[in-house]
């Protein structure tokens, strides 16, 4: 069967192959070329690519006849079991920070999930308005202003493609680096053409009361962990060389997925993964999307609110409390009418800071978990891996070299 998709304006749906999938193809001029049902080649690289891509071209040598529709590809399995039991109601822990004796409920929060969420935090309103604004300005400007400041290597602006080995999701994305580095400017700034050191202020007055507040939290945890010191974490964010990252996703709405949720089905927007860092500080607009993975194996969507912080416990600060604490598997789901905008504050430690249990926690026969490395090693390894790899897995100290 041969299909002519010369000249195509719109996404169209066909139905032309045998198994009767479905499949859409973007309105791309360059796509003037036949497809052939013979050649058969499953590639999900390029059957995501495809669907996903509205401007990026495609080349002929690359194109392939699609034996499955690969909106499929994106849609995440539903979860069989429920999280909405009336008897044992699953919900966020949620954290006054106005009240200092929550630190027993915060410890809990990042033992049982490795993620709550935070209320009367004092980071002033103004500048996450402000660092919004400028943010949905920029995401609404024209691809080729955009790509200006792309592609992210790994800091720029990212648009579907994720890390450097092949993820995708429904997303677009700056990441900036935090790390101070002389003559180090993020690639962003000269994007805003008219007022270009106006963004990088609003992210620095963001970051600066955002940093503030995580290091409070990281102290009160530290504090009801009984540490030899308050700022055994708190000063791996405060530290010079501190590598911290910041991130603002954009997740467009996708109306193609409008009759697909009939069905219950849910396209990616950010895969499922655990964030390496310390800890990931996250606030985001009222949008939905946001999931959790609980020890029951089912997703948990976390109901967004706009006025509050989400925090999840980061791979780093699982190993130093030496699997006490959990860095928590998470995931967003696009959404079909509405967009999303997240901002992500990312603490890490300095490169050269060795990430291993606190001598202080641990019980007198208490064996390591892991194995000892630097976060530049976790780091490197973290960024050469897929999304959703068990990233610690390598990290593990098996049964046999556990008691050394
Ligand atoms: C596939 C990816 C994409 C990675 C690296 C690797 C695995 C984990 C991803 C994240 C998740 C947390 C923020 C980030 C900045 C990080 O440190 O790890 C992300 C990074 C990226 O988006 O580039
Ligand atoms: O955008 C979001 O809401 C979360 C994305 C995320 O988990 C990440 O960037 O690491
Ligand atoms: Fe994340």
């Amino acid at each position: 069967m041969m299909s002519d998709l010369a000249g195509q304006r719109r996404w169209h749906k066909y139905t032309p192959i045998e198994d009767g999938g479905s499949w859409f193809l973007p309105n791309n001029n360059h796509l003037s070329h036949t497809f052939s049902s013979s050649k058969h080649i499953n590639i999900l690289h390029i059957h995501t690519y495809i669907l996903i891509s509205k401007t990026t071209l495609i080349q002929p040598s690359t194109m392939v006849a699609i034996s499955k529709p690969p909106i499929e590809h994106f849609f995440l399995k539903p979860c069989k079991q429920t999280n909405n039991n009336h008897h044992h109601p699953t919900s966020i822990p949620i954290i006054d920070l106005s009240k200092p004796e929550s630190k027993h409920q915060l410890v809990k929060a990042c033992q049982d999930f490795g993620f709550f969420k935070v209320i009367n935090h004092q980071v002033p309103l103004q500048f996450i308005n402000k660092l919004e604004s400028k943010a949905i300005k920029f995401f609404n400007s024209p691809l080729s202003l955009k790509q200006k400041a792309g592609p992210p290597d790994p800091f720029g602006y990212g648009n579907k493609h994720l890390g450097q080995n092949g993820d995708f999701g429904w997303v677009e994305y700056l990441l900036l680096n935090l790390k101070h580095e002389p003559n180090h400017k993020n690639p962003t700034i000269s994007v805003f053409e008219d007022n270009p050191e106006e963004f990088q202020c609003a992210v620095n007055d963001y970051v600066t009361a955002v940093k503030k507040m995580t290091c409070e939290i990281l102290e009160l945890l530290a504090d009801e962990l009984k540490l030899q010191s308050r700022n055994v974490f708190s000063k791996l964010l405060l530290d010079e060389q501190s590598d911290s990252v910041f991130r603002v996703n954009y997740y467009p709405p996708c109306p193609e997925l409008q009759e697909h949720e009939l069905t219950g089905k849910k396209l990616i927007g950010f895969g499922e993964h655990t964030d390496p860092q310390i800890i990931s500080v996250l606030r985001s607009n009222n949008t939905s999307g946001l999931e959790i993975l609980l020890k029951t194996g089912c997703w948990m969507s976390v109901p967004p609110d706009s006025t509050s912080f989400f925090i999840n416990v980061g791979d780093s600060l699982q190993v130093m409390t030496n699997g006490r604490f959990k860095s928590v598997k998470h995931r967003v789901v696009a959404n079909s009418l509405k967009s999303r905008l997240s901002m992500i504050y990312f603490g890490g430690p300095p490169l050269n800071e060795k990430i291993a249990p606190l001598p202080s926690l641990m019980e007198s026969d208490e064996a390591s978990l892991y194995k000892e490395f630097t976060w530049f090693e976790y780091k490197k390894s973290a960024f050469n891996s897929r999304l959703s790899d068990n990233r610690l897995g390598s990290f593990e100290n098996n049964q046999h070299n556990v008691s050394s």
